[in-house]
């Protein structure tokens, strides 16, 4: 039986459900990408447990980079600018490109890099979130291709999301208490 952290009000989803959710995902996009050497694009830092786990379940021959862009620094509410903290370190011109993220929230973020990446003209680009966010009356900005799992509008933690760096060590998906980052 996991340990809840007493920060965590609610476990969303149990390291079994997220086993058979990356089980799932990787086994779509090993279907999608057969015969293909897709370049999947973690966005750094959230994205890395996530990325570690999906790129084990896809059975093809693929490449790893990442990118470092942050909206958030240590808040819970998004500044609105995105910046490139990190770039790649890969040509990605002609390539297939799956961007790897672990939450699709105001969709600011994947938005800004679809539209980068668009640009250094790749063969094909996705998205596989493994979260999206519904928060009602907001339309999202990009459509993944590849879903995890929809979360309730709250601020969730653990499996690579982070409250202030801390939570990422998580090994389940939790709603951090809003007392905690102090709603
Ligand atoms: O859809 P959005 O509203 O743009 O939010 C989603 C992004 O916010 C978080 O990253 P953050 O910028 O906090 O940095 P991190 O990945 O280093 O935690 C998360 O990992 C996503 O990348
Ligand atoms: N940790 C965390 N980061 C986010 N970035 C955008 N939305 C969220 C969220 O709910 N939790
Ligand atoms: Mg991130």
């Amino acid at each position: 039986m996991e340990q809840i952290h007493p920060d965590v009000s609610k476990v969303i989803l149990s390291e079994e459900d997220i086993k058979g959710i990356v089980a799932r995902m990787g086994a779509e996009i090993t279907k999608d990408y057969a015969g293909k050497n897709p370049l999947l694009i973690a966005v750094l830092r959230g994205a890395v447990v996530f990325m570690g786990d999906v790129m084990r379940a896809i059975d093809c021959p693929l490449g790893i980079d990442f990118m470092a862009v942050s909206s958030y620094g240590d808040g819970a509410v998004s500044s609105g600018v995105v910046r490139i903290v990190k770039d790649l370190d890969t040509k990605i011109e002609g390539r297939d490109v799956l961007i790897i993220e672990d939450i699709l929230d105001s969709g600011l973020t994947l938005k800004y890099l679809m539209k980068n990446l668009r640009s250094r003209r790749p063969a094909s680009l996705e998205i596989a979130a493994f979260l999206v966010k519904d928060v009602p009356g907001q339309e999202t900005a990009v459509t993944p291709r590849y879903v995890g799992a929809h979360v309730p509008d709250e601020f969730i933690v653990g499996y690579g999301l982070d409250f202030a760096e801390r939570y990422r060590n998580l090994p389940y998906i939790g709603i951090l208490k809003p007392e905690v980052y102090g709603k």
